[in-house]
């Protein structure tokens, strides 16, 4: 790891241990200057802690040969690494305290690892080094929420409501508001795979949002929208945060993230460049990427 990286691993855990303590961000830390939401989010519990964050992806095949099995035997006795795996050191040292009651943006540029982030906080994706804590069940709602393509809308809805942890009578409850909520309208009957992208991922969003969540996490799932659906989404994040959960939003919109989080992180090469109020650190980033 560089000598920078490390000082800016260090710099967030140390915050984040130090609101854990609950004794707010120290004045000499970089990322002091966005300590303010956390203080103020510091009396509500924490959701979700984030320590000193590692994820290393390990591709198989890189370099596009596929080798031969005496070279591979050699290897294998000489316990040499396979010359065909390259690690991807996606996530470096993040750590961060989110509390109830918190909606936080997740930006930065392509690859900053933003997605890696949420997946690992869903439990999809296991820490290389150190460790993610979180109170109750997150619910990462992605581009690859486990729906089938080849069942109906209608099939879908119950299917996502049972895997929620609801009883089959509450997902029927909950299906009327659901299907009104995407305005899918009569492609309900239809197989999901007939969707467009936006379609199904108005019908994630709108399965996800029936039920108030402990820890929520959204992969830009407003960007697909219309205007009149991003509306009524940024709406119901609104109402999910004050029912007390807490909403992570991955989006490149930063009007969406100014809209709807209290909160943003910006991610950069897999570490925290900034995290504070979302304002403020939409300002910074759209300062930094217009240069
Ligand atoms: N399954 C994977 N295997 C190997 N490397 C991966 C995998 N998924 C992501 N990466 C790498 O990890 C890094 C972070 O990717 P990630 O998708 O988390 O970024 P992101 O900020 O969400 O990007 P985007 O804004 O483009 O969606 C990138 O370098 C990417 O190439």
């Amino acid at each position: 790891m560089a000598d920078q990286d490390r000082a800016q691993a260090a710099n967030t855990r140390a915050e984040a241990d130090s609101r854990v303590n609950g004794q707010g961000g120290g004045a000499s830390s970089p990322t002091a200057a966005h300590d303010r939401p956390s203080e103020r989010a510091s009396e509500a519990p924490p959701t979700v802690i984030v320590d000193d964050l590692h994820i290393v992806y390990r591709v198989y095949g890189a370099g596009g040969t596929r080798g031969n099995a005496p070279a591979a035997f050699r290897r294998i006795l000489k316990r040499q690494k396979s010359p065909n795996v390259r690690e991807v050191h996606a996530i470096r040292g993040i750590s961060f305290t989110a509390h109830r009651g918190e909606s936080i943006g997740l930006i930065g540029r392509n690859g900053s690892g933003k997605s890696t982030l949420l997946r690992a906080i869903a439990g999809l994706l296991p820490p290389t080094r150190g460790a993610v804590y979180t109170d109750g069940q997150p619910t990462l709602l992605g581009v690859n929420a486990a729906l089938m393509s080849d069942l109906t809308g209608e099939r879908n809805i119950i299917l996502g409501c049972l895997a929620m942890g609801m009883t089959p009578a509450q997902a029927r409850e909950h299906y009327d508001d659901i299907v009104e909520f995407s305005g899918l309208g009569d492609f309900i009957d239809l197989p999901m795979r007939t969707y467009s992208s936006g379609m199904a991922q108005r019908l994630r969003f709108a399965i996800a949002a029936v039920k108030s969540h402990d820890v929520l996490m959204i992969d830009e799932a407003l960007a697909t929208g219309d205007a009149e659906f991003r509306r009524r989404s940024e709406e119901r994040i609104r109402q999910l945060r004050e029912e007390a959960g807490t909403v992570f939003l991955v989006s490149h919109s930063l009007d969406v993230v100014t809209q709807t989080c209290t909160r943003a992180i910006w991610l950069d090469k897999g570490i925290i460049k900034m995290d504070g109020d979302a304002d403020t650190v939409v300002k910074a980033y759209t300062k930094a990427t217009a240069r």
